[in-house]
């Protein structure tokens, strides 16, 4: 047998070297991972990390001559990880930095190295990678195949915020679309399900089944916040959503990332607390990004926070806009409270801007990441606050009294950091220059002796010039040597008897005296303890601040809730928006409403033009509105939903007037699509979506439909359409108030024979054959969709525009148009209503019934639906 070596390795195979070796133990414990191997002052990568870092990062990928052929190699200075790193994570790789863990000039053989930290899109510290903005989510998804039911949690390891919750796919899908994560870990198993219903929109992690079991995940959970159970967070109850949460704490072990104190609590997202928004309406309303290419979300503009932490709540309140009256009426109050006292508010906002990012800061703080630089952004941060509590104690808006009653000044930090580190401090915690003068009297006594050992040797070296007569006599210092002292040939003979030589060259003799070693050792020995004694002061103050972390992660909620409800005034002080008036009746009602992305995007000179909107569930649950294209529908269909869903935010409204009935759940079919990449058919999509509105509705619900049936036949789209609207009117159990705009006017029959549905449209003026889109939402249904007129607004050739024209006239002059409404008009009327109260169903419609009944669209895909859909069709 092959004799071990002495630490315990089996001997080197053929080809293999100690630190080829080394190399491939290691990455054999992070697969997936590009590994970055420190070799000196390089990091490198080899084989095929080489070939993705070289790609990626555009640097020089080499070969190395062993004959082998996969022998890739690429590599950066260690100095450059902070410009590399963030590239390739950004890039959605998994990396892995692997040091040197011990001091290369003491290492007995090969240089002790390992992973110390293992970044990925979701978990990082690093401020290159992540958007001040932006929380940076890793979520975890489990599943439970008996009920198909989804566990999900979501964690910022840089501010360290935990959440979770469970439910159901869509439930679960709205969430993951609303917090958008960076990463998403999910289980090996059930990859198939995972990639259709989260697609490959996010970066993602497949991870061993095992550790999606209760049984592992929940004492890590335990474990790490120290507590018996998990009751005190109000998710015992939730199976799912516990494994998902430890599964994010096994993934923060598997990275490295073991100085996560910071994560101090988990959340449950309490399902029953905020507005529905389904996927769809998170995208069609562009809340917090956009799907146009340039499009700006609403967020841009309401964004006018001060603090990165104030940015980031604000995206939160605006994906997770609320039901409660009172907890809405309480920021109401706070914005209010604020432009009443205008003054107040500058001031405020004055004492917001300096204080940055608090909340990053204390997690690095507990993470140990903190630099010096960044510990006196903290005092900075935290000297903001007697200021803030002071001129918000006697304000009458009770938010604002309540937040800023809560904020601690934490003085004895601050007074601590403030007596002990210098304003200047550097990012670097080992080369000095942190500590103020004055905080420690030894280390005074140090810089005295390191600043005034450099003049006592020039002072030396003028002494023994006069004293010996060497006029060419330099004190000079290198590494191997120390100090010593110089003396050219042509001086040789004047040197004393007790100078001692040390070093022969060319032209002269170097030298050291007692004298100059004893200085030497008292000046370097000094530098030494003096960044000795720095670190230990600064790694003291991280400790202390650490005891802080409680109190400054309250802080720095406190202060973002106050932005936040800052930026909700200056954005309604700027653009003129009112205090909505919320309710818990049934009725919305807007006068003067306007899209507050459009109105400030209209070329020089344009004016928005305002609607009034009414809806209620007694006399007016339905509009059908109608109206040329390009005269604003959809427009007006968005600013409605997007005033009801600012006004549950918290913001005030762009309108003259508003009294909101509450909405708990807002569904939009609206615009185009972006799902056809994945290869649906437009109409497919829209059914989808229309399919998970009808089977979600409220009686609080607020429904958009833009254009439904538009993708198929016009036979096929009038009927969908028209079975829609009655679907939705006739409801059994709830009567969601409904905008439904269509190009259809066979639907403004609809009215004759359904009470609460009202017909409007979108007025426009014909002068000549042009038309002038006057954007005023006037009752009555329109006529002409003036589509022809549209085509040639937009360039299309004379002849064909001409030559459609004619094809029109002659379609009306044979009434084909026409027919079809007289057809719908005679068309037996539906008797779904009457049914639920005793009448005999058509044998067909219960089949459809039981077939509906028993689908659940939220498991099919889009081929199941497409053929069911087929089959209910046949059925009719
Ligand atoms: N109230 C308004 N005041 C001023 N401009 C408006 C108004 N509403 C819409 N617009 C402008 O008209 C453009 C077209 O509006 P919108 O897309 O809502 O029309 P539409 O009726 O839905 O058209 P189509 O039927 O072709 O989809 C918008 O991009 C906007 O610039």
């Amino acid at each position: 047998m092959a004799k071990k070596t002495p630490d315990g390795q089996e001997p080197l195979k053929k080809g293999e070297t100690p630190l080829s070796r080394q190399f491939n133990q290691i990455k054999a414990k992070y697969p997936g991972a590009i590994l970055l191997f420190r070799v000196g002052d390089f990091y490198e990568t080899f084989g095929e990390d080489a070939v993705k870092a070289s790609k990626i990062l555009g640097i020089t990928l080499t070969r190395r001559n062993n004959g082998n052929a996969d022998d890739h190699l690429a590599g950066f200075p260690h100095h450059s990880l902070d410009t590399y790193l963030p590239k390739l994570v950004r890039a959605g790789q998994r990396v892995a930095i692997c040091d040197q863990l011990e001091n290369p000039a003491e290492a007995k053989g090969i240089v002790k190295r390992g992973v110390t930290e293992l970044v990925t899109p979701g978990v990082s510290f690093n401020d290159q990678v992540l958007d001040n903005k932006r929380n940076n989510y890793v979520a975890s998804i489990s599943y439970q195949e008996k009920d198909a039911q989804f566990g999900v949690a979501f964690l910022d390891i840089s501010t360290g915020e935990f959440m979770c919750s469970q439910g159901p796919l869509a439930y679960v899908q709205k969430l993951i679309q609303s917090f958008m994560p960076s990463e998403i870990l999910f289980p090996k198993k059930y990859r198939s399900i995972y990639q259709e219903h989260f697609g490959d929109q996010y970066h993602s992690f497949s991870m061993e089944e095992w550790i999606f079991s209760y049984e592992f995940t929940y004492p890590l959970l335990t474990e790490h916040f120290k507590t018996k159970n998990l009751k005190g967070f109000g998710i015992e109850t939730m199976p799912l959503g516990i494994i998902a949460a430890g599964v994010i704490l096994h993934y923060l072990a598997e990275t490295e990332h073991k100085q996560v104190g910071h994560i101090a609590t988990i959340q449950r997202i309490e399902e029953d607390k905020f507005v529905w928004l389904d996927r769809f309406t998170i995208r069609n309303l562009e809340l917090v990004y956009s799907v146009q290419e340039g499009g700006v979300p609403l967020i841009d503009l309401m964004d006018q926070t001060m603090t990165p932490m104030g940015a980031r709540l604000l995206r939160k309140w605006m994906v997770l806009p609320l039901k409660e009256l009172a907890a809405i009426q309480e920021r109401q109050a706070g914005v209010a409270g604020l432009l009443e006292l205008d003054e107040t508010m500058d001031v405020l906002i004055s004492l917001l801007k300096p204080i940055g990012d608090l909340e990053r800061l204390i997690s690095k703080v507990a993470a140990g990441r903190i630099n010096p630089r960044e510990l006196v952004q903290l005092k900075r941060a935290l000297q903001q606050v007697p200021a803030i509590k002071e001129l918000l104690a006697t304000h009458p808006a009770p938010i604002l009294q309540k937040w800023a009653d809560q904020l601690n000044p934490c003085l004895h930090l601050v007074q601590k950091i403030e007596s002990a580190l210098r304003d200047d401090a550097p990012m670097l915690v080992h080369q000095g220059g942190i500590i103020k003068t004055g905080y420690l009297p030894e280390l005074d006594e140090l810089h005295q002796l390191s600043t005034n050992g450099k003049d006592y040797l020039a002072a030396m070296q003028k002494r023994e010039i006069e004293r010996t007569g060497i006029t060419s006599l330099k004190v000079a210092y290198n590494k191997v040597f120390g100090y010593y002292l110089e003396v050219t040939n042509a001086h040789k003979d004047r040197v004393p008897p007790e100078w001692i030589r040390k070093q022969t060259l060319v032209n002269a003799e170097r030298y050291i005296t007692e004298e100059l070693k004893g200085y030497e050792e008292k000046i370097l020995s000094a530098e030494d303890k003096i960044s000795t004694i720095e670190f230990g002061i600064f790694q003291e103050l991280v400790r202390e601040s650490l005891e802080y972390l409680e109190l400054i992660q309250l802080n720095a909620l406190g202060i973002a809730t106050l932005d936040v409800l800052t930026s909700f005034a200056q954005v309604a002080k700027r653009n003129q928006y009112v205090q909505p008036t919320l309710h818990t009746g049934d009725s919305i009602q807007i006068e003067a409403g306007r899209h507050p992305v459009i109105e400030q995007q209209l070329p020089l000179g344009e004016v928005y033009v305002p609607n009034d909107v009414y809806l209620d569930n007694e006399t007016q649950q339905i509009i059908m509105i109608t109206g040329p294209n390009m005269a604003g529908k959809s427009a007006l269909l968005r600013q409605t939903a997007l005033i009801v869903l600012m006004a549950q935010m918290g913001s005030f409204v762009p309108a003259t007037s508003a009294s909101i009935g509450l909405v708990d759940k807002v569904f939009t079919r609206v615009g185009a699509s972006d799902n056809l990449s994945k290869g649906e058919s437009t109409f497919m999509v829209e059914m989808t979506e229309t399919a998970a509105i009808l089977n979600n509705l409220s009686n609080n619900s607020l429904v958009l439909l833009d254009e439904i049936g538009r993708g198929t036949s016009t036979y096929d789209g009038v009927s969908m359409a028209w079975a829609i609207a009655e679907h939705l009117h006739n409801h059994s159990k709830c009567r969601a108030k409904t905008l439904f705009a269509t190009h259809y006017h066979e639907l403004n029959e609809l009215t004759e024979d359904f009470p609460r549905i009202k017909n409007f449209h979108v007025s426009v003026k014909e002068v000549g054959n042009k038309i002038i889109f006057l954007r005023k939402l006037v009752p009555g249904g329109s006529e002409h969709s003036f589509g022809i007129h549209v085509a040639q607004m937009a360039g299309m050739p004379t002849s064909l525009v001409l030559r459609a024209h004619e094809i029109l006239q002659n379609l009306e002059k044979d009434h084909v148009l026409e027919d079809n409404v007289e057809k719908l008009k005679d068309m037996p009327k539906n008797n779904y209503q009457l049914n639920l109260f005793g009448a005999e169903i058509p044998e067909g419609l219960k089949k459809i019934e039981e077939q509906l009944g028993s689908l659940d669209v939220n498991t099919l895909s889009p081929i199941e639906a497409l053929l069911k859909l087929n089959e209910l069709k046949r059925l009719l």
